[in-house]
């Protein structure tokens, strides 16, 4: 048993290792992404010189890499610390809820995402289509919601992230607080929304590689572990020691756990906002093709499933079972409650199972956790600044001036977000304080965006009355919590799980109540018309006749006729390969008609069959989660014998391995025609090149 007290956590690395994982890492990405950007521009159609290629990809990302996309996004810092934690304090139920609050709402938002592309195809952000509907009064409060929503999560990722590499390393939390975003801009500028895509991609390979690493190490390899069976004996012996209150038994291993129920309803509000208040979530459904967002949506909601469910579980349970070890970080002590609120659970269990690797491994699964959610969210900020604050507030963009300016807004942003966290930190604000607050301050605006989208009778009246209803409601109920359940409002308590909930339960339900009863009384017009003609900003589109910038944030200008084509001409004297575009005289304007293509094919019909099909499944799949795998063993207060602990394991381990072919393997299936392509390509023009002699 460990003893009473606290202390450091033992640094297995030092500084110089914490600082060049940032840094080097950081350049190693940057260099990726220049190299990927020139093949790009060299080999394909699309140039990121183009405004909508910059923030959406021009639309044309396929579902392997959308999915890949969504779990990397998805994936925070908290998304791997706070599962853990939770696990570590309340036992296994805390990773399954974590799972759950994060994965039903990408469900919902994979149905959302149709009417995305049935109702405002043409919409960069999900605030052009609230002005769009509603005008000025609604899109400057949503802007207000978008931008909250980004700080928070731009505040956990990058603070969970640099408290962990601080822990392990003893870098400064202050530097790593500035160095991680300041890496990641640079690479989201050379590359835009494509690249980040890429780079999602091969973060989560990485991510899910030391996934796997950690979960052989637990359940088979592990000196001190190393058996499904040794995990459980360890974990009955810390419930003697250790149990926990409200649990049945005082068990780590039941469902029946007052904390995790909680923990629930935390998660579940926090996730909502998370996803849609989040530009960056939107950004994904814009950035996909049509006919496979929601497909996509689907796939990246299962498949992340797996992450906090399989890693919390693995390093919360790990954590508890081997903090009496000497091998453990703060031995002969268990972690501190700061130490947990900070994200050190998982980094406690990786260098108990594994020493100095492990340390390694979480060290690099943070950083990447951290990079490809913070880059999806510099994009979306700088989207939000460009297209909805000065493209609609300031004055009309050309595409030209959209890229220039959404370069400097990333670059401006990164440098803010570091002293964002820097504040934060002073203020002893941490990554548990943020994910609890996450769900208080955003649940009042989550249904009426949802709505917007997708609902015909929402009216600027219900949108915006009825989330101001929510907001003060969710506030009232927020204090009050806090001060009946803790006895004093202070910043800790606010924090704390029930004043959360009581914040974030009625902000949530009253804002959906007051939004519905205002919509029957106070019905729109269910016209799409505004909506639909929604067109992002470029060279082309955002040119009027006489060559005069038009509106980067709403311009109808009339589809032209289709002149792109999609095949590659190759030069047999030079072995070049060059995108040919018949009519188009730049890359720019192929990106632009390309797109327009996709906008005009577009049918309706069908995207609502998707929008009826999604809504069906994410319903079943949100009921199965939610309700019918864990509501019996919490009604049953079961405790898991050693055969149910192994067959929930083993069925973590299958989940597990299902995402990673989902986010791996898919994405290069899809692209294998122009992998061979770029390969091919890229032989021949060396072979020239060696020819020549340049
Ligand atoms: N992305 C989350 N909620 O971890």
């Amino acid at each position: 048993m460990s003893q009473a007290g606290e202390r450091e956590f033992t640094k297995l690395l030092s500084p110089a290792t914490g600082y060049g994982v940032v840094v080097g890492l950081g350049a190693a990405f940057a260099v990726l992404m220049i190299g990927f950007t020139y093949l790009q521009r060299r080999f394909t159609r699309f140039d990121t010189n183009n405004a909508s290629e910059f923030a959406t990809a021009s639309r044309s990302i396929k579902p392997g890499l959308i999915c890949a996309g969504i779990v990397s996004a998805w994936t925070w810092s908290a998304t791997l610390l706070q599962s853990s934690a939770a696990t570590y304090q309340s036992g296994l139920s805390a990773a399954w809820w974590y799972g759950v609050g994060g994965t039903i709402q990408i469900g919902f938002f994979a149905a959302i995402a149709a009417k995305v592309k049935m109702n405002a195809n043409g919409a960069t952000t999900f605030l052009q289509i609230c002005k769009a509907r509603y005008g000025t009064g609604c899109h400057i409060l949503f802007t207000f919601y978008a931008l909250v929503c980004a700080h928070i999560v731009a505040g956990s990722l990058v603070l969970g992230a640099s408290a962990t590499i601080n822990a392990l390393t003893g870098a400064s939390i202050e530097a790593c607080n500035f160095l991680l975003p300041i890496g990641i801009a640079i690479y989201v500028i050379a590359g835009g929304l494509r690249a980040t895509f890429i780079c999602d991609f091969t973060h989560t390979v990485i991510l899910f590689v030391i996934i796997y690493l950690f979960m052989f190490s637990a359940y088979a390899t592990s000196p001190a572990l190393g058996s499904i069976s040794s995990m459980y004996k360890l974990l009955v012996e810390a419930a003697q020691t250790t149990p926990v209150e409200g649990n049945e038994q005082g068990s780590y291993l039941t469902m029946k756990s007052n904390s995790g129920i909680l923990f629930a309803g935390c998660t579940i509000a926090s996730g909502f906002s998370g996803v849609f208040c989040d530009q960056g979530y939107w950004q994904r459904a814009i950035a996909s093709r049509p006919e496979s967002t929601t497909r996509a949506y689907m796939l990246g909601g299962l498949s992340w499933f797996a992450i906090p469910w399989a890693f919390g579980t693995t390093m919360g349970l790990s954590s508890r079972a081997l903090q009496s070890t000497p091998a453990y970080p703060t031995y002969p002590y268990a972690l501190s409650a700061s130490q947990q609120s900070a994200g050190l659970v998982a980094p406690a269990a990786a260098v108990a199972l594994l020493g100095k690797g492990g340390a390694v491994a979480i060290l690099l699964a943070t950083f990447m956790a951290a990079t490809s959610a913070a880059s999806a969210e510099l994009i979306a900020v700088s989207s939000i600044v460009v297209y909805d604050i000065f493209g609609t507030y300031w004055k009309p963009l050309s595409g030209k001036q959209v890229v220039f300016w959404s370069h400097l807004v990333i670059a401006l942003a990164a440098i803010w977000f570091g002293a964002w966290s820097c504040i934060l930190h002073k203020a002893k604000i941490d990554l548990g304080w943020l994910f609890y607050i996450q769900g208080v301050c955003l649940t009042p605006a989550v249904v009426p965006i949802g709505l917007t989208v997708s609902w015909g009778r929402m009216s600027r009246i219900s949108a915006f009355y009825g989330t101001i209803f929510g907001t003060v409601c969710g506030m009232i109920g927020w204090m009050l919590g806090c001060w009946k359940v803790y006895g004093e409002i202070n910043t800790v308590n606010l924090a704390k799980p029930y004043a959360a909930i009581s914040g974030s339960a009625p902000g949530l339900v009253m804002s959906t109540l007051a939004t519905l009863i205002l919509a029957y009384f106070f019905p729109g017009s269910n016209d799409w018309t505004a909506t639909r003609a929604i067109h992002q900003a470029d060279d082309e589109a955002s040119t009027d006749s006489k060559g005069e910038p038009v509106s980067a944030h709403i311009a109808s200008a009339p589809m032209p006729e289709k002149n792109f084509t999609d095949e590659k001409h190759q030069d047999a004297n030079s072995t070049t390969v060059q995108t040919v575009d018949v009519n188009a005289e730049s890359p720019g304007e192929a990106n632009e008609t390309y797109e327009r293509e996709i906008i005009e094919e577009l049918d309706l019909g069908l995207l609502q069959k998707v929008f009826v099909r999604a809504s069906i499944i994410s319903s079943s799949m949100a009921m199965i989660i939610t309700f019918i795998v864990p509501i019996p063993m919490f009604a049953a207060h079961y405790v898991f014998s050693l055969g149910f602990f192994k067959f929930w394991i083993v069925a973590s381990f299958i989940w597990v391995f299902l995402a990673g072919s989902f986010c791996i393997i898919l994405p290069v299936w899809e692209s294998r025609v122009e992998l061979v392509s770029i390969c091919k390509s890229l032989l021949g023009f060396a072979r020239i090149k060696t020819k020549t002699g340049y």
